[in-house]
């Protein structure tokens, strides 16, 4: 344990280690909070300090850029991490008054070895002060207005465009700016949703009902992982665009399934508690060190069926050759774009040239798995992005190649989005407030899948 405990520090070496080292937000937090006793008001604020500088970093930097002489990223890394936290609480932070974010800013830089910078320090963030926010609405051409004003890099604000139009593109960009939620999903195996949410409300956290699927509640107030519900396998957390994915694979009790890409298991647990724990579900992930992880989650939510692997995916159909199975999952890596609000430095990390060598890889590990499934089974293609060249077009690029699969047009009664596609959907992130998401169901031979839930 260190001897500094001002949260504005603990929120400073983070910041600097993701900025700076590559570290991941969540990892780097963790850390520091771990090596930082630090009430849990300050851990939340801290928290808060972190994901929103990080998330409006583009904007900041830009509010910056108007009253500097030279550019802020030219700037000493610790004087950019004083200046980019100060400005994100100056004006995204309502309970912090301009005056206090701006001495607090001019004392951390003499905690941190920056005394002879605490004159820089006030006069910038002064005059950022006085001039407040800037209208955004004069700055062309419109990519580099959302660019700006949401905070994303311009090259992806262009992709969406050209695949979704500006309007929706602001939308989408305008929610990845916004604070995260926590959804739960209710093992329905072994509680009921009322149950689970009467126990959380004794143990003081409250919940309203989710959206799009039956066994979802959203978290409104406290923290889950500490609930008996949680730490017992009553309750996971799971996003709800997350929880469509199983219900799009529609398992059944003593089915037999394939999970290529399962770690850290939220899917694979799901389709478990579907399946009332009968039946087998494999459990692959290339990683050996996540292996661990999908067996945690398997014996907190006292699954049996669920059996862990470690192999590439792209070699399985040699692995499992006398084996076919009813159900495949391929919830393929991709670049991730469409859970921003809840890892925003993915936007500043991936690289444009690192995303157009995802579809080879998407599409040898669909290949693969095709090959393992049964006639009359379905498989489902699931993303976390929401790139058209990492989703429809994989598909459509399989289809093409593989006449026995068709989209399984049963979808819709299975999860019941809107979409003008029958067997695929993309969820952008404002439209029902959960991740984005892509998931596509195909089936092989002629059968029907509908729900029978
Ligand atoms: C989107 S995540 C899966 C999330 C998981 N299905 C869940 O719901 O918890 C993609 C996973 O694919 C794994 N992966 C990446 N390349 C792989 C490959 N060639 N073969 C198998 N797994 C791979 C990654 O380690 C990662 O855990």
């Amino acid at each position: 344990m260190t001897k500094n405990e001002n949260p504005r520090y603990v929120a400073a070496k983070t910041l600097q280690a993701v900025f700076f080292k590559g570290a991941y937000s969540h990892l780097a937090l963790d850390e520091q909070l771990k090596n930082h006793q630090l009430s849990a008001v300050d851990q939340r604020f801290v928290t808060e300090v972190v994901y929103g500088t990080i998330k409006r970093l583009n904007t900041i930097d830009y509010l910056l850029n108007g009253v500097m002489k030279n550019k802020v990223h030219k700037s000493d890394q610790r004087i950019q991490v004083i200046l980019r936290m100060a400005v994100y609480q100056m004006f995204y932070l309502d309970r912090i008054p301009e005056r206090a974010a701006i001495h607090e800013a001019v004392e951390l830089s003499k905690q941190w070895g920056r005394v002879g910078l605490k004159g820089l320090i006030n006069g910038v963030l002064r005059s950022l002060s006085r001039q407040g926010l800037p209208d955004f609405s004069s700055i062309t051409p419109s990519s580099k207005r959302i660019a700006i004003e949401t905070s994303h890099p311009e090259w992806l604000v262009k992709r969406w465009i050209n695949a979704y139009g500006e309007e929706e593109t602001r939308r989408l960009c305008t929610t990845n700016s916004e604070r995260g939620k926590t959804t739960i999903r209710v093992n329905l195996r072994v509680t009921t949703v009322d149950a689970v949410q009467a126990e959380l409300f004794e143990e003081g956290i409250e919940t309203v009902k989710g959206e799009l699927t039956k066994e979802s509640l959203i978290v409104t107030k406290g923290v889950v992982t500490k609930s008996a519900a949680f730490k017992e396998g009553r309750l996971s957390i799971q996003d709800e665009s997350s929880m469509l994915v199983a219900r799009a694979l529609n398992p059944k009790p003593s089915m037999k399934m394939l999970d290529t890409c399962a770690a850290p298991g939220g899917k694979t647990m799901h389709a478990a508690e579907l399946m009332n724990d009968e039946g087998e579900i494999i459990a692959n992930d290339v990683h050996a060190h996540k292996k661990r992880l999908i067996e945690k989650e398997a014996n907190r939510l006292q699954l049996s069926i669920v059996h862990a692997t470690t192999e590439d995916a792209v070699i399985l159909a040699k692995t499992y050759q006398d084996v076919r199975f009813d159900r495949i999952l391929v919830d393929a890596p991709c670049s991730g774009l469409g859970v921003l609000r809840s890892k925003p430095d993915i936007k500043w990390n991936t690289d444009e040239k690192e995303i157009r060598k995802l579809p080879a890889l998407q599409l040898d590990i669909l290949n693969t798995a095709s090959k393992l499934l049964k006639d009359d089974g379905v498989l489902v293609y699931s993303t976390c992005t929401i790139l058209p060249e990492e989703n429809e077009h994989v598909v459509q690029e399989f289809l093409k190649n593989n006449e026995d699969f068709t989209l399984d047009e049963s979808l819709q009664e299975r999860i019941k989005i809107q979409s003008e596609n029958q067997g695929y959907t993309t969820i952008l992130p404002h439209q029902y407030g959960s991740d984005g998401f892509f998931i596509c169901a195909m089936k092989k031979g002629s059968a029907r899948h509908g729900n029978e839930n």
